[in-house]
């Protein structure tokens, strides 16, 4: 059989299929998808759950003229495949490679930039608004998820759609599941309406969208006669598709949650294929977190652990089967996730507040008005800060440290390593008196032998981990073990001392003063932006107390960083050994 996918250069060609036609391409571009995740990774599930949503979204609409949004963006692989990056999509999320989401820079098909979830009808509406200001006639879709729409921003997208007139089609592709299983009530409501039991109002047709389905969203002839349909339906319309996460391969459907992004597979199998393990390995930073938390709410009744989510790759899962009534995810709703820890907070609770640093970016004013104004001692625990690899500039948790520093109250620590990220959470459910957010990277530490007695860690102390005689360096964070191995490779490097400073806020002033005292040289080494973040904070000292030794601060430059392996991109950012060593050495 003529294969169909490699003759399609763009939409225009699969326009000019017949229908009939369209059910092969559909397994065309499913095995596309498998064959080269199989090998090069990335997001899995959700791409191949609506290969025919977007061969039909495509085959209907008139895109790029027609404006089409993917909320998140992890689905979008055959989008991509479709216009114009078959070619290079086995370069999907590498170092120079195209983006794992929809980038405005990458294609004129894409329409809007994302990564973050839950941002399509706002966007969309937007644009659907700019069309009719622009007198154009085009047609708005933004597809979201089932997760992604019971997020606050997805609410206020409709809530203020519904009282316009605009030419919005939201498609809802409702799948049952996140990353993890939907929660909420809004979840509830949606397997109601599928199994034909619910008996409210609809919700949507009560926000004014005019309202269709569910309907089979594998199904191509009835997706493409229902979105011939909603094309000549003026104003908000909401279409309701049904499909399975990970469709076309057993194992996906069967396991939503491990191949929402599974890692290397066979591709004629499904089964996973697992890294070179080696029975000695560091554990990651996550199950660090997870363990300790269980550990600790075993003999702290008041400990309560939240998850905008996120609890398998946050590891707050272990919690959630230990104690499941004290612990909670709330679904995509980062602002909810604080204002909640804050309130059981100002009822006694020790509340860990799981987030990721970059989605914590979401709930900046509910940490500023809703916990630090209040000094409420909510525990907030930052994972994935720093770089994160290959999920690019929209995933990367470098803003956290500047973002945080200048909030009162609010102490900012980052351990170096899996013990120290241990002993400050049994420091912090001691009953700090003020809001703490710890921040650690994703992935695997250095510190095989990690469960130790638990230690307090005094607040606002740094270590001496190197004396020298010249230059200081002081880190913050887990990027201290790319220093320790950097000064290791100097050879003679006794001129070269070493701090791990751990807090942001409060700095250790009287180390500070000794330090600026005893070394002509100093640097700041820290895996975030060097605009405002710990870099800055020493530059303040400095300034404060009049000290003029010479400060080169380390981290992220003034732009962002895109995908890439850790190791590339600690490279391209001068924070990988051999890039550190040489700025060390420079000095020397
Ligand atoms: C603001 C924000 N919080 C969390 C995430 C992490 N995240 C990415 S995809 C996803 C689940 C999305 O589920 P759904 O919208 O149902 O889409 P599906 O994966 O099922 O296609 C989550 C929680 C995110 N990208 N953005
Ligand atoms: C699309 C998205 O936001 C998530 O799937 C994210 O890629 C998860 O990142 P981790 O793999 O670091 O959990
Ligand atoms: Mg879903």
């Amino acid at each position: 059989m003529k294969n169909i996918l490699n003759n399609i250069q763009t939409p225009k060609d699969l326009r000019e299929l017949a229908k009939i036609e369209l059910p092969q391409l559909a397994q065309e571009l499913r095995q596309f998808i498998i064959d080269i995740v199989a090998t090069k990774e990335g997001h899995l599930g959700a791409s191949l759950g609506v290969v025919e949503l977007t061969i039909a979204l495509h085959y209907v609409f008139d895109t790029p003229d027609d404006l089409l949004v993917w909320d998140v963006g992890h689905q979008a692989y055959g989008h991509k495949i479709l216009t114009g990056r078959r070619d290079v999509f086995h370069t999907n999320r590498q170092l120079d490679g195209i983006s794992g989401f929809p980038k405005r820079s990458e294609s004129t098909y894409d329409t809007f930039g994302v990564g973050h979830s839950s941002t399509s009808i706002s966007a969309a509406l937007g644009m659907a608004i700019a069309s009719k200001l622009n007198h154009e006639k085009k047609h708005h879709i933004a597809v979201i998820g089932d997760a992604s729409i019971a997020s606050g921003m997805a609410f206020e997208g409709l809530n203020h759609a519904g009282v316009t007139n605009a030419n919005l089609l939201v498609v809802l592709n409702d799948n049952a599941i996140g990353i993890d299983p939907s929660v909420g009530a809004l979840k509830q409501y949606l397997t109601n309406v599928k199994k034909g039991t619910q008996k409210q109002d609809n919700i949507f047709e009560a926000l004014n969208f005019n309202y269709s389905g569910p309907i089979d969203g594998h199904n191509l002839d009835a997706l493409i006669r229902e979105l011939e349909r909603l094309k000549s339906v003026d104003g908000p319309k909401l279409l309701h598709v049904i499909t399975t996460k990970g469709k076309g391969l057993k194992q996906a459907e069967e396991n939503q949650v491990k191949y929402h992004a599974p890692g290397k597979f066979n591709s004629k199998t499904g089964d996973l294929i697992p890294k070179a393990h080696n029975s000695n390995e560091p554990p990651k930073f996550q199950d660090v977190f997870g363990h300790t938390l269980v550990e600790l709410a075993q003999s702290n009744q008041k400990i309560i652990g939240i998850t905008p989510a996120m609890p398998t790759g946050s590891s707050l899962k272990f919690m959630m089967e230990a104690f499941p009534e004290r612990a909670f995810d709330v679904g995509i709703a980062e602002q909810h996730a604080v204002t909640l820890a804050a309130g059981m907070a100002t009822q006694g609770f020790t509340v860990f507040c799981n987030v990721y640093s970059t989605f914590l970016q979401r709930a900046y004013d509910q940490i500023i008005h809703d916990v630090a104004l209040q000094d409420l001692p909510v525990i907030f625990c930052l994972d994935r800060a720093g770089l994160v690899g290959e999920d690019g500039a929209t995933h990367h948790g470098v803003f956290d440290l500047a973002y945080l520093r200048c909030i009162p109250n609010l102490i900012v620590f980052a351990p170096r390593n899996e013990i120290a990220l241990r002993n400050i959470m049994y420091t912090a459910q001691q009953g700090l008196k003020h809001p703490i957010a710890i921040r650690y990277p994703r992935g695997r530490g250095n510190t095989v032998d990690w469960k130790q007695p638990f230690e307090t860690i005094t607040i606002g102390k740094g270590v001496e981990l190197k004396k020298g005689t010249d230059i200081a360096v002081l880190s913050i964070g887990s990027i201290a073990h790319n220093v320790t191995k950097a000064i290791n490779e100097i050879e003679d490097n006794s001129k070269i001392a070493h701090y791990d400073m751990q807090f942001a806020k409060p700095l250790d002033e009287t180390l500070l003063h000794n330090i600026f005292n005893t070394y002509t040289t100093l640097f700041t080494v820290e895996e975030g932006t060097k605009i405002g973040g710990f870099g800055s904070a020493i530059l303040e000292f400095a300034a404060k107390h009049n000290y003029s030794n010479p400060i080169k601060t380390l981290g992220i430059n003034d732009a962002f960083v895109h995908h890439g392996n850790i190791k590339e991109l600690y490279n391209i950012c001068g924070l990988s050994i051999e890039k550190l060593s040489a700025s060390f050495s420079k000095e020397l």
